[in-house]
């Protein structure tokens, strides 16, 4: 016999045994044993895949209430710490703390490159680009200055998207604004990074298959992300099989071959011309990227290291910004006293639509007091909280007042900020008032707000999104006489799935022609 019943017994248990050893070791001799937290959760990560892919819940919300029962500290995994304590937001995303990214989280499989995937700082020799000087690299292209040269870019989006609403509102059909703002984010970063878009704006009620794509893959996240051999089972296999393996994969799998290939060919055709870098009307990432100058090493990156960097911004840079001008849309549009300020406000520097040359510059937005407070409340208010999870380094560190040990998991969702009640009065109130210069106002109120993050790894992105959340709300409340479509509160429930997702009905408003 080949395989004799012993060795076929052992083969089988040894799974088992390793599992429960595992827990035994995690319950009874891991470092962060001492550390409160659901018992399940110090026991095995699958109490967190639990939550997260079975009940899908938001974990980040959850944990508001777990603060409360376990303290300022709680393991949410054998290795992962949640803190809770605003104070702890600044003490692990400092500027000093150069911490490795934490491979469960970061290590996203197909992506083996790219600014956001980078768990180290030191830089490796075998690769050309560090994450350290890809930053170093990009930041430049992302600078108020270089923001300020492509402002003309952000209006001619958001006039075009001005003008699909127009023509759907003369059609007596209200807007689905997730999938509106989604379209006007994606054209902007993919002009912004490639020099060219794929017209998303342009699709029937904003429905591209890019967006449907994209939006289908959301709830397929927290199973790769909470499940590593998912992930690499993903792209170890040809498409076709993927799709015969995943659960609801004919749904899922296409699509994410699709964004995959459309970001593909997008930068197929910037190499295979590179006569078009040259027409482009700013200056893309690939007319950084490749140029060897700027690079230490002289070396400038591979075709698959741009291509994930092309994706990494895509994503980065496209959601985020919409989600934020969808909750501040959802808040704005029940509160008619202060829709119709912002309007009177915006008018004093935009008083006439008619025609070009009488819509006012981003400088002229950034100077309106009310329009800026409303931002920073939309930002308040972004969807986020999955935590960011840093490596403790070799020395360990100390984090709210506590010692942790070296190695371990640590992170916090930016709603743990930006809900606290010690620092946001009333928080859950949505009142831009809040930051508006003021005799009683609470000094450095700035310092508490984090949507970008903060630290060595916080997001390079922000003038870019400043300048078309500036321009997205000018063009839609200058233009546009807008009311809620039966939206609910419930409708309005997000999932977190790294990004976030709305599963039920999406924000829909009416948008009427505002007197011009
Ligand atoms: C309102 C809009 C945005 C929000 C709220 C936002 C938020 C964030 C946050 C919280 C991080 C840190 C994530 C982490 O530690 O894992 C981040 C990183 C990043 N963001 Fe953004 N982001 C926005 C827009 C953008 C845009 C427009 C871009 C442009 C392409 C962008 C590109 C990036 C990149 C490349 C990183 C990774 C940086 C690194 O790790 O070195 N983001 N963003």
């Amino acid at each position: 016999m080949l395989f004799s019943a012993g060795w076929i017994w052992a083969t089988l248990t040894a799974p088992i045994l390793l599992f429960f050893g595992r827990i035994v070791y995690n319950v009874l001799f891991h470092p962060l044993r001492k550390f409160p937290g659901p018992p399940l959760a110090g026991a095995t990560g699958l109490w967190k895949a639990y939550k997260e892919v079975v009940l899908q819940q938001n974990l980040g919300q959850e944990l508001l209430e777990l603060h409360k029962q376990y303290g300022d500290i709680v393991r949410i995994s054998p290795n992962e710490l949640h803190f809770g304590n605003p104070t702890a937001f600044h003490e692990i995303y400092h500027h000093t703390k150069r911490w490795d990214k934490d491979d469960e989280l970061y290590n996203v499989t197909g992506f083996k490159s790219g600014s956001f995937v980078y768990r180290k700082y030191a830089q490796a020799k075998a690769y050309a680009s560090s994450g350290t000087e890809r930053r170093e690299v990009l930041m430049p292209m992302f600078s108020k200055k270089a923001i300020q040269n492509i402002e003309g870019l952000v209006w001619q989006n958001a006039a075009k998207l001005a003008s699909a609403i127009t023509k759907m509102n003369a059609s007596q059909q209200s807007i689905d604004l997730l999938y509106a703002f989604r379209s006007f984010t994606l054209d902007t970063i993919m002009s912004f990074t490639f020099g060219n878009n794929i017209g998303a704006l342009d699709a029937p009620q904003f429905r591209d298959p890019l967006i449907l794509g994209m939006d289908a893959t959301l709830p397929a996240l927290p199973v790769l992300k909470n499940f590593s051999w998912v992930r690499q089972l993903t792209y170890a296999f040809p498409p076709t099989l993927v799709m015969q393996l995943l659960p609801n994969a004919d749904a899922i799998a296409p699509r994410v071959y699709q964004v995959r290939d459309v970001i593909h060919r997008q930068l197929q055709a910037v190499l295979n011309s590179p006569e078009k870098l040259e027409d482009a009307q700013h200056q893309t990432i690939f007319h950084r990227m490749l140029d060897a100058r700027a690079w230490r090493t002289k070396v400038v990156p591979n075709m698959t290291e741009l291509h994930d960097e092309g994706f990494t911004l895509v994503f980065a840079g496209s959601n985020t910004v919409a989600d934020t001008l969808v909750m501040g849309h959802w808040n704005l549009l029940r509160k008619p006293a202060l829709l119709r300020a912002l309007r009177e406000e915006l008018r004093t520097v935009w008083p006439s639509l008619g025609g070009a040359g009488t819509r006012p510059g981003l400088a002229d937005l950034e100077g309106l007091p009310l329009l800026t407070a409303t931002i920073k409340e939309s930002l308040r208010f972004i969807p986020s909280g999955v935590s960011l999870t840093r490596v403790v380094p070799a020395q360990g560190a100390v984090i709210g007042g506590q010692h942790i040990p070296a190695g371990a998991a640590v992170g916090m969702g930016i709603l743990h900020v930006h809900q606290s009640e010690d620092i946001f009065e009333n928080a859950l109130d949505f009142n831009p008032e809040r930051w508006l210069p003021g005799e009683h106002k609470k000094e450095n109120l700035e310092h508490w707000l984090v949507p970008f993050s903060r630290g060595p790894r916080a997001c390079f992105g922000v003038n870019l999104s400043m300048c078309e959340l500036y321009i997205a709300y000018a063009t839609m409340l200058r233009h546009f006489d807008m009311g809620l479509d039966g939206t609910t509160e419930e409708d309005m429930r997000w999932r977190e799935c790294i990004a976030v997702c709305y599963p039920r009905r999406h924000l829909h408003a009416w948008c009427r022609p505002a007197e011009a």
